[in-house]
């Protein structure tokens, strides 16, 4: 089988651990039956030896699989990937959902996408990238006595991204000990009120509110300060056009979107101003996972 898995953008400014959208940027994995387990790597993560001997895909593949089919198979596992690691772009949730997914597609069992992202939550605690990796578009989730409850709302051919990709990374789990473990009222309202509007203009189509919506004082000013081009990065973006811009999940990347019209006058500004980051458009992902070939 072959399945392939979407970037996401999480947080998408003020919806901490809560809004996402998946973008045309996918991990293609293949599974084959074999007479003994092996893993090849081409693209991101090809050079970490690392990825062959101890890879999460295939440690979560296998507690799935096993629980579904009772035994431990060999499987030759071929990983293509294209999301680029710790640059919050949703890696890890791709590399989780699909983990899961092709688990109940190689043991024959039917699975909905609600099961799989009720199992993508016991190994990523906050579900903004993990579910649109699982249903694509903008999603809207909580988490509810640890089951998943999320809106989806199908993007047009409107809309683009820009993506600034720094060359350096920032890791989740370090990107969230920079956080202070409790706000003042203030800042609570503040994101609160943002991230309800910008739901709403996602919904409603109402462009033209992204950009006050967009705005956060929970987590980007201090995840930004340890790569201080991003703030120059939001304000060409911003200059040039962009719908909005925001710290993609945890850092490093940026996420601007755009009219689809505007897509290259923003892509070339930011080119200009950081020739040392990679600049690339990018479509938006309506389906999530997809298993290309069973
Ligand atoms: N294709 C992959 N194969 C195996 N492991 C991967 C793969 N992609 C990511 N990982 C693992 O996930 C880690 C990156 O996770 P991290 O949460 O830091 O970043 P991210 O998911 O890219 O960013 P964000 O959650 O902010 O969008 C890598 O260090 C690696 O351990
Ligand atoms: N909501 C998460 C996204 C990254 O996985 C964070 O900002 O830490």
């Amino acid at each position: 089988m072959k399945i392939k898995i979407p970037a996401t953008s999480a947080n998408l400014g003020p919806g901490f651990d809560c809004l996402g959208l998946a973008i045309a940027l996918y991990n293609e994995v293949c599974i084959k039956p074999s007479s003994y387990q092996s893993i090849s790597v081409k693209g991101e993560g090809e050079e970490n030896a690392k990825l062959k001997k101890n890879n999460i895909f295939v440690s979560i593949f296998y507690d799935i699989y096993q629980e579904l089919a009772g035994k431990k198979d060999p499987f030759r596992f071929e990983f293509f990937n294209a999301i680029p690691f710790s640059r919050g772009l949703g890696s890890s949730s791709a590399v989780i959902v699909g983990a899961i997914a092709s688990a109940y597609e190689m043991a024959g069992v039917k699975a909905s996408r609600e099961t799989i992202l009720n199992k993508a939550i016991l190994y990523e605690t906050h579900p903004d990238n993990i579910a649109p990796a699982v249903f694509g578009g903008f999603t809207s989730s909580v988490v509810e006595s640890g089951r998943v409850k999320t809106l989806k709302k199908v993007l047009g051919e409107k809309l683009k991204v820009v993506m600034v990709i720094p060359d350096r990374p920032m890791s989740t789990a370090h990107s969230r000990t920079l956080l202070p473990k409790s706000y003042p009222m203030k800042n609570v309202v503040y994101n609160l009120s943002r991230a309800s509007l910008l739901t709403a203009a996602f919904f409603s189509e109402n462009w033209e509110f992204l950009r006050v919506a967009s705005k956060d004082c929970m987590h980007e000013h201090r995840r930004m300060k340890q790569m201080k081009e991003l703030f120059e990065v939001r304000e060409i973006a911003l200059r040039s056009g962009a719908l909005m811009s925001t710290l993609s999940g945890s850092g490093s990347s940026f996420f601007n979107l755009v009219k689809a019209e505007d897509a290259p006058k923003v892509a070339i500004a930011l080119k200009n101003a950081f020739g040392m980051f990679r600049v690339e458009i990018f479509e938006l992902d309506n389906n999530g996972f997809e298993i290309v070939k069973s």
